[in-house]
């Protein structure tokens, strides 16, 4: 399998999805002219949160350089730290050392996964090949999501689960070690259980084949692969959905943190809506990411984007051009900061394939679609699919739903559309507590 170049298949099946663009009105009063625009973004929260896991099960200490600070993965790290890991972070967090012991933890404990999916879908997995008794437990909003395929992949390889809520959180793991074998796991509702079993699968008594069934958000799959075989692992899809794990464990690295490209997302599409260039440095062609993929809408919205080899950058020309259908199934994350710039396109647009993200911090299909309503534009949505129409956009408040992707997708559109203001802006700490104050530093009002 030729795991890191996920970037190229999600812009792939974002642009092959395309059915018809044609165009009408561009807005001249854009211009290209201003000054390009390098924006700072931060580490990828699903690196870090990876790469902390992964450091914490190898032998040594590995460290994770220039990794994101923000709730998620502060969270994430205080977990790890629960469990018995050693985290010391250098000046200014420029780097976390992570010393692993090699194994599962014992010992067992409370562990608080506050309001990440990637703790609560990663750790038990990993607990789950230690020994004791591991109690998980989370925000109201965690707590309401979903973690029983999950719950149920561990039981079959040997360990005690116990799910308390009616969809995961509270889960109680009585932990002895795992085996090895066959396993099939349902993918449907999230990736992030297969990532969880898979990174657990080198600490595993016996080998492990898991087979996946109707996977979404393939992309990280590629990026969880990818990092395991970074920290040594023996990993290897043998038919598509197959995935066969040796038992070698793994061993400490020295990684550098790409910048989030679900974050960059935001600075990306304001380039395309107020036709300025903005680049974002670090994220190039070999990016594990693909939510990097996103620029390729951008680019069928009439954005002029260039991926390099260690940037990527792009310019938007002065109109969104509408008229499109596009499948974000892969690269859900990014579905709201299209669907939120959407109403100043010249013609409608539909994303599809986005069931899934009805499953994530809000349920972001109605979440973006009362926003919208809200602010006067109309929207038609079903079960996993939306379409936003162009129109007007009056002021309003913007209900973010404690979901940091509504207030960073909606705070892209308020740089074209005076007058939105947020019920909670503060909830972009989950991946991104600076994010209002570099929008302002590159878009001063
Ligand atoms: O594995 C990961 O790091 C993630 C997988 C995706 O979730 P789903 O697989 O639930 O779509 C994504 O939405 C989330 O932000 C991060
Ligand atoms: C869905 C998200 O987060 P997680 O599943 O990691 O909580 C996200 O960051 O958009």
């Amino acid at each position: 399998m030729s795991a890191p170049h996920t970037t190229t298949d999600a812009s792939l099946s974002a642009t092959d999805a395309v059915v018809s663009a044609p165009h009408t009105a561009a807005d001249a009063s854009l211009t290209t002219t201003d000054a390009p625009l390098t924006a700072r973004v931060p580490g990828s929260k699903s690196i870090t949160n990876r790469a902390l896991l992964l450091a914490a099960a190898a032998r040594g200490t590995s460290r994770l350089r220039a990794p994101l600070v923000s709730d998620d993965t502060l969270a994430f790290r205080g977990a790890l730290t629960a469990l018995g890991v050693r985290v010391e972070a250098g000046p200014h967090d420029a780097f976390w050392d992570v010393t692993g012991t090699g194994r599962g933890p014992v010992g067992g404990g409370g562990v608080w996964c506050a309001d990440a999916g990637t703790a609560a879908r990663f750790l038990p997995p990993f607990t789950a090949t230690g020994r004791g008794t591991y109690v998980f437990d989370g925000s109201a909003q965690l707590r309401a999501r979903p973690l029983r395929p999950l719950a149920d992949a561990l039981e079959r390889l040997g360990a005690t689960v116990r799910a308390e809520g009616d969809a995961g959180l509270p889960l109680r793991v009585d932990a002895d070690g795992l085996r090895g074998g066959e396993l099939q796991v349902d993918g449907g509702l999230s990736s992030q259980f297969l990532s969880g079993l898979l990174m657990a699968g080198p600490l595993l008594r016996t080998p492990l084949t898991v087979t996946v069934r109707d996977l979404v958000s393939r992309p990280y799959i590629d990026m969880t692969v990818a990092l395991m075989r970074r920290f040594g692992a023996e990993v290897t899809e043998e038919a598509p959905g197959v995935f066969r794990i040796g038992t070698g464990g793994y061993t400490a690295v020295d990684l550098p943190v790409e910048p989030d490209a679900s974050t960059a997302s935001y600075f990306l599409a304001a380039a395309a809506v107020t036709g300025r260039t903005v680049t974002v440095p670090g994220l190039g062609r070999d990016s594990l990411q693909g939510d990097l993929g996103f620029v390729e809408v951008l680019r069928t919205a009439g954005a002029r984007v260039d991926v390099g080899e260690d940037a990527v950058t792009v310019t938007g020309t002065g109109r969104l051009r509408g008229g499109f259908e596009v499948d974000m199934g892969a690269i859900s994350d990014t579905f709201m900061t299209l669907a939120a710039i959407a109403p100043l396109a010249d013609a409608p647009i539909t994303v599809r394939g986005i069931g899934h993200a009805r499953l994530k911090e809000s349920d972001r299909i109605a979440a973006v679609a009362g926003n919208l309503a809200a602010c006067g534009v109309e929207t038609e949505t079903g079960p996993d699919w939306m379409t936003v129409r162009p129109g007007p956009v009056r002021p309003a408040l913007i209900a973010c739903h404690r979901d940091h992707r509504i207030a960073m997708a909606f705070s892209v559109l308020g740089l074209r559309a005076p007058g939105l203001g947020f019920d909670d802006p503060s909830c972009v700490g989950k991946t991104f507590p600076g994010f209002h104050a570099e929008l302002r530093r590159l878009f001063p009002e």
